[in-house]
């Protein structure tokens, strides 16, 4: 059974957590800190921000204030969509290095696959990869045609794709295609911002188990390798949607889960986004 700590191996060799926590819609300052110190302090290592979510420095700071030192955390941050290209992201990823506060970012991230510049962002992020100030490089919200893109032009291959993954968008084949390119998926929204904790199938199977419907969907996740990166602000949700290495659904429940899917998105079409 995993544990809290227990990491996936990216392709490079480089571990990263199974679950993180997530920041999006988190205030820079005070709540930041509070919600990245207080998921530290109950066993998470992992932070998934961005440059877009205005809080790196607030995470930076918790993370150096920590107590752990700066190998223990895994940070990701993001290159945001009008900063794609190559110049232009290589700035951008110094003024992220610089808020954050560290020498090096663990996973940085194409935020969105913006037309006509993830080619460009890609090759500054494969320059970054080889200068040693980031540890691994990945793409996010790219469906296979953007990362067949990539695979044909890139010297490195992405080693993390983070896209909108929950029960009612399993994402089969895009799972199976990063699989076979050994791109580690990751799940945003694996809540779906709450929406999804009210389903019969959910709330039903939490009771079988003892669990809770977000400790439900998050095991489902960490079963399907799915890393997981949760956002919470309150303590007892943190603590909550960390409760997911001491149980495991079986194979039937599964597939139950699994048969929620609808491909119904709760964030923007990555071939159809506008920002
Ligand atoms: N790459 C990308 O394009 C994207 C990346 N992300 C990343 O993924 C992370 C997670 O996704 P996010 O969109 O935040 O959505 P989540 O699915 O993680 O849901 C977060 C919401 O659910 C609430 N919540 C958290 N835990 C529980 C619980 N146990 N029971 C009931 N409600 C709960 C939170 O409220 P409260 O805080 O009040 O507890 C918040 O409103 C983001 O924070 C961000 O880091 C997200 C979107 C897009
Ligand atoms: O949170 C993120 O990382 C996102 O990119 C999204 O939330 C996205 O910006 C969005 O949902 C815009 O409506």
């Amino acid at each position: 059974m995993k544990q809290i700590t227990d990491c996936t191996v990216l392709r490079n060799g480089v571990q990263m957590p199974w679950l993180g926590l997530g920041v999006y819609k988190t205030q820079d300052g005070e709540e930041v800190i509070r919600a990245v110190t207080t998921a530290i302090s109950l066993g998470y290592r992992s932070v998934d921000t961005a440059a877009m979510y205005g809080n790196e420095e607030g995470v930076g700071q918790a993370v150096r204030e920590s107590g752990l030192t700066r190998e223990d955390i895994f940070v990701t941050t993001k290159v945001w969509n009008s900063d794609q290209g190559y110049e232009t992201t290589l700035q951008a990823f110094e003024a992220s290095r610089r808020r954050l506060g560290f020498d090096y970012i663990d996973l940085y991230l194409v935020h969105w696959p913006v037309r006509g510049k993830y080619i460009e962002t890609w090759k500054a992020l494969e320059k970054l990869y080889k200068e040693g100030y980031v540890r691994a490089i990945g793409v996010s919200n790219f469906q296979i045609h953007h990362l067949q893109d990539i695979i044909k032009e890139c010297e490195v291959k992405p080693m993390v794709n983070q896209v909108e993954y929950h029960p009612f968008l399993t994402q089969k084949e895009l799972h199976q295609y990063c699989e076979s390119q050994q791109i580690q998926l990751e799940a945003w929204s694996p809540l779906m911002r709450g929406e999804l904790l009210n389903h019969p199938t959910v709330t039903d199977m939490a009771g079988k188990y003892g669990k809770t419907p977000a400790q439900i969907v998050l095991r489902w996740d960490l079963q399907h390798e799915v890393v997981t990166i949760p956002k919470s602000v309150r303590e007892e949700r943190i603590r909550e949607n960390s409760g997911i290495f001491d149980f495991e659904l079986t194979p039937e429940d599964m597939l139950r889960l699994d048969g929620l899917n609808q491909n119904r998105r709760i964030g923007p079409d990555p071939d159809n986004f506008n920002f």
